[in-house]
Formats: C-alpha cells, structure tokens, sequence
C-alpha cells in the first residue's frame, strides 16, 4: 500500500545536515515520514506550499528563563512558549531560577512540570539546579528527568531567602564530582564572584554606575579565570561541562583548546553578544543589561570569527525577562536595573539575518549551531534537532528575504521590551510547525496553544 502523508511541505528548500536540496517532506504521525520529490498526496493530505522558503528545523533554545512558579507575573509558560514557537524555536530548555521555588529539589520540579504542563506551544525540557546544600537532590533531580544542572559561579541576582545561590568551590568541585557519578552535564554561568563582586562594589562607592562603569565591573577576565577554574574541576573530575552565554574570544578559545585535549566541553554564546555591543549598551540602557556584559565592537567581530571557525559549539537566547519597570523606571540607575535581556522571539531571524543574509555564513552552519548541535549535546538527537525520516516534524518556514522592522506589537511574551524593536530584519518566520501542527504562522499568530510536551532526557537517555 502507498504510504498517506497528513501533511506534505512542499517546494521548500530543506535544510539537511551539510546541504540545501529541494524536496518535499511528508509528514505522518508528527514525524517526519519521508524526504523526496513530488511525494504523492493522498485525499486527506494537507499541502504546505513552501516555494521560495527555507524549511529548517526548529530552533532548540537551551537557555531561557521562565518565571513560574510564583513570578508568571515576569513571564510565563504560554506567553514565554508563545514567543519562541513565533521564532521559530519548538523545544527550549527552562532554567532552574527566576521562579520561586527554584529547580533544585524534587519538590520544586514538580511544581516547575506542573506550571509547564499544558501551556506550551511547543515541547520543552527542564535544567535542575546545583546550589550549596542540595548535594544529596541531585540524583532525585536526575532520576525525575531534568536535562542536566546548572550553576552559577557569580551571584545570580534575585530576592528572598531562597533564592537560587552561585556555588563556592566546594560546591562546585563536590557537585561535578557528584553529576559525573551520575554521568550528567553540568551548565555554568562562568564569572568570577569575588573579581565582579569587589570591582562592583567599588564601582558603587565611587559613583560610577554608568552603563560602561557595569561592563567595566564584569570584565573579560572574570570570565575567564572562571572557565580556567571549572575546566580544571571538568578535567579532574570528569565531569560534562556546558559554558552558558560565553561573551569573548578567548573563552571559547581556551574551551576549544581543552575539547581538543579531550575534556567533555562545550561552549555557547547568544545572539546578544553578537549583534549588540557597548556602545548599543550605552544607547539603549538597561534593555541591553547583561552578566557576563556585552563587550566591544571589536570583540564583537571577534566571537563571529571563532563561531565562522566552528569554535561554538551552539546558540541560546538566554531569555532573561522581567517587569518593563525593573528595566527602565525612572531613576533606576544601571546597576540596580534587572540584568537579563528579553530577545528569545528573535534569536533564529537574528542569527539568519546577520549570519547569512549580512555576513554570508552557510545557512547549514547557522542552522547547525541552532538545532543539530544543541539536540545532539543534550540527548534530543533521535526526536529532534535535524530534517530526517523518523524525527519529530518540528519545522520552521522561514522567508529569507522579507525586510521587516520589529515592533513591540510584534512581540508574544508577557513584558515587550527587547534590544532590538526597532532593528530592520531581512527574513521573517513564517510558519512553525510542532510534531506536525503548525502552531504559529505569520498571518494568524499563535493558532496552537499547550500541546508541548516535558521530553524527560536525562543524561541523553530519554525516557519517553
Ligand atoms: N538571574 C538571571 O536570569 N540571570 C541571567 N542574567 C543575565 N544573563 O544577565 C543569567 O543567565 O545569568
Ligand atoms: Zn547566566
Ligand atoms: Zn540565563
């Protein structure tokens, strides 16, 4: 019998592994049945005309932050899982902290899953927290299913007694003792507390808390005795090591060159870092107020030249949200302004508008650095992350040449303030598609709400 497709995208140019072909894509069951020419439709079969568009996998954003429990009034799973399923992302990872309880027990992933539950537009996975004192709930954690833990090394911020806590030494060298036991992965905010802890508060004493007196506060090299300390606990431990949101060259470089002694590393950075700068910073504020800062025009150039390298192993929003106010009230100085930029809706058109329409980069590549790569680090690669027979049929359509500027209107999560209203982009998403549901085109919006479901993936051994 002829096998019958629900769903055939045809006409696009398909953004496999390596190269760009013409075909067709015949969908069944949410996955991805077939790849060819002029698939045969049969009389149920839905027909997506995808000519001129590229069809690309979504998007697996690894590192945002939603609120809930207790702060969905900062950002929520619907409105958060919106704004990704609009940008073309369909599986994101949610961070331990920002919400209250933070995921660093059992307890408080349960409660984190059932805020999820429902109300994603597309599927997602769960990040648990290594803090002081939770030693003894990381197995729990990992046996619950979380993706991985995630530690800071410098304050993250955040109000109330238990709010997530950066690691000491102990902590950190004990815990990826612990996640290597449990053959885990740990993921690090990489900046040193006591160098950005003594050069802020200097910079407050003496009334430098302009938006270059911050960056000056989190230099270069805060991130990078951070790395050197964790790659060392990495190579003495064993343990799985993720660097979050690198923001210079010779971070990446010094992962690089400990990947190629054989530690078990990887490295990512976000959009941010790469579009904006200091003097962006200085522009607009604290809508660009981030930890680890962004940096100069020259670094700027540098971190494209180690990503056009294949020095980055993957891209991530870092979607930081919070209430408009923390950002920009009235006499709020630089340092006290929420630090977190909100561009999660942005980072795949960014990535293709500046990676491939401006700077010419193969769109394999950019698409390898948002989907193949970060499924294949943390265990998604048999549903997701590629354009195969077999895999979910997690798809973006992308227009990639379709000028438009982004509005605040534009934006689908809770608070719409971004660095980049205002930027003219040169491709738009058109339509994304989740196991085979479009959940959001470009005319209508978001038409799909709260079928994402939790993949429990724990160490690359997914349970579902
Ligand atoms: N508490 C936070 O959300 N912190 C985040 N803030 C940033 N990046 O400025 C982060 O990932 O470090
Ligand atoms: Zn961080
Ligand atoms: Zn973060």
């Amino acid at each position: 019998m002829e096998e019958t497709y629900e769903l055939i995208i045809t006409n696009g140019d398909v953004v496999l592994p390596g190269e760009v072909l013409k075909l067709d894509i015949g969908v069944k069951d949410g996955k991805i049945a077939a790849l060819g020419k002029q698939l045969a439709a049969g009389a149920d079969t839905r027909i997506l005309d995808a000519e001129g568009l590229y069809v690309l996998p979504g998007m697996i954003d690894m590192h945002v932050h939603f609120n809930e429990p207790a702060l969905g009034h900062w950002e929520g799973f619907r409105t958060g899982s919106a704004a990704l399923a609009a940008g073309g992302i369909t599986c994101y990872a949610d961070m331990p902290l920002n919400g209250n309880p933070p995921t660093v027990n059992q307890a408080a992933l349960q409660l984190k899953a059932e805020a999820a539950s429902g109300n994603s537009a597309v599927d997602y996975v769960l990040w648990g927290g290594l803090v002081p004192g939770n030693l003894e709930d990381l197995e729990h954690l990992a046996a619950a299913g979380v993706t991985g833990f995630k530690a800071f090394i410098s304050n993250p911020g955040g109000e109330g007694e238990g709010r997530f806590r950066e690691v000491d030494d102990d902590t950190l060298y004990q815990g990826m003792k612990k996640i290597a036991a449990l053959s885990g992965i740990l993921a690090l905010h990489a900046e040193s507390e006591e160098l950005t802890a003594a050069l802020s508060a200097d910079a407050l004493r003496s009334g430098r808390t302009g938006a270059r007196d911050f960056a000056a506060s989190r230099p270069a090299e805060a991130e990078l005795e951070a790395v050197a300390r964790a790659l060392l606990y990495s190579e003495r431990t064993g343990c799985r090591l993720h660097f979050v949101h690198i923001s210079t060259s010779a971070a990446i470089e010094m992962i690089h060159a400990a990947k190629l002694r054989g530690l078990d590393v990887t490295a990512e950075t976000c959009p941010h870092y790469l579009i904006l700068n200091e003097d962006t910073m200085e522009e607009l504020g604290p809508l660009a107020k981030c930890a680890p800062p962004l940096r100069s025009l020259e670094e700027q150039e540098r971190l494209w030249k180690v990503l056009a390298d294949g020095k980055i192993d993957l891209i991530a929003s870092d979607h930081s949200p919070c209430p408009t106010e923390l950002k920009l009230a009235p006499g709020l100085s630089f340092f006290e302004a929420w630090g977190g930029i909100s561009g999660a809706q942005s980072s795949l058109e960014l990535m293709f508008h500046e990676g491939v329409n401006v700077r010419g980069l193969p769109v394999t590549q950019i698409s390898a650095l948002l989907s193949g790569l970060p499924a294949r680090r943390f265990g998604l690669d048999h549903r997701k992350g590629s354009i195969a027979p077999g895999l979910d049929a997690d798809l973006v359509l992308l227009n990639p040449d379709h000028s438009y500027t982004l509005a605040a209107e534009d934006l689908l999560y809770r608070h719409k303030h971004s660095p980049y209203t205002g930027m003219t982009l040169s491709c738009k998403v058109m339509a994304t598609l989740s196991r085979g549901t479009v959940v959001y085109n470009a005319e209508q919006g978001v038409v799909a709400e709260g079928g994402g479901e939790w993949l429990r993936t724990y160490e690359g051994q997914p349970s579902i």
